[in-house]
């Protein structure tokens, strides 16, 4: 991301505008989930595969929010890369009963990992370990060993996994809250250091 960019897009975040690139496998509940990020559910949500890609956009909490909901249908997958430029986070959903396809999440989560966008801008992310209300579900620290999230250096990619029920919407705040405040934390830094080194008090 070059300077402008990063510069702007702290600018935005610093304006209470946070845009969100929800990723990860189909069926993982992306779109079940973001509902109830949303202020005003709807009150009978149908969860059905997405078609490429859906904007969700709402204010919330002093917050504008603009959440970009992929779809995780592998014919659609080429499409997530071209969004990292614009966006400040990604959410990364996974199946956590998904067994058999957890090395697939896994593979899909290094590409988003390995994104030149993800790496060089500090980008925050959070992954749901979604499915939490069904028996058999791997617990949140199984699915962080399992997507290799420990080897993840936190300074450069700041992460957290959080189990959910996007049924309920249970643990989803959590998620989200953390979120919030990574992102403003670190365009709080930013300005800060800007500030100093237009104020000429930097450290040399
Ligand atoms: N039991 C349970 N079912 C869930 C949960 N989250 C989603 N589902 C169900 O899982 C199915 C898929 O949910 P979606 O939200 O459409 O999944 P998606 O990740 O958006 O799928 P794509 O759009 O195809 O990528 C639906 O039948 C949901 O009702 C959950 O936490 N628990
Ligand atoms: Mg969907």
């Amino acid at each position: 991301m070059g300077l402008f960019k990063k510069i702007a897009s702290a600018m935005g975040r610093s304006r209470g505008n946070m845009r969100i690139l929800v990723v990860g496998l189909d069926n993982s509940g992306k779109s079940t989930l973001i509902e109830h990020i949303k202020p005003n559910k709807a009150s009978t949500f149908e969860a059905t595969p997405t078609v490429g890609f859906q904007v969700q956009e709402f204010a919330k909490n002093n917050l504008n929010f603009t959440v970009i909901d992929m779809s995780g249908q592998s014919r659609y997958r080429t499409l997530w890369e071209h969004y990292f430029c614009n966006v400040h986070a990604v959410i990364f959903v996974v199946d956590s009963t998904d067994r058999v396809r957890m090395c697939v999440a896994k593979e899909e989560l290094e590409e988003v990992l390995k994104h030149d966008e993800v790496q060089n801008s500090g980008m925050p992310i959070l992954v749901y370990a979604n499915k939490g209300d069904l028996p058999g579900s791997m617990s949140r620290q199984e699915c962080a060993d399992e997507l290799g999230l420990s080897g993840l250096n936190d300074e450069q990619t700041p992460w957290h996994i959080e189990k959910s029920n996007a049924l309920v919407g249970l643990g989803v705040e959590e998620g989200v809250n953390w979120l919030v405040q990574t992102l403003q934390s670190a365009s709080g830094r930013r300005e800060t250091t800007e500030g100093r080194r237009s104020s000429g008090s930097g450290h040399k």
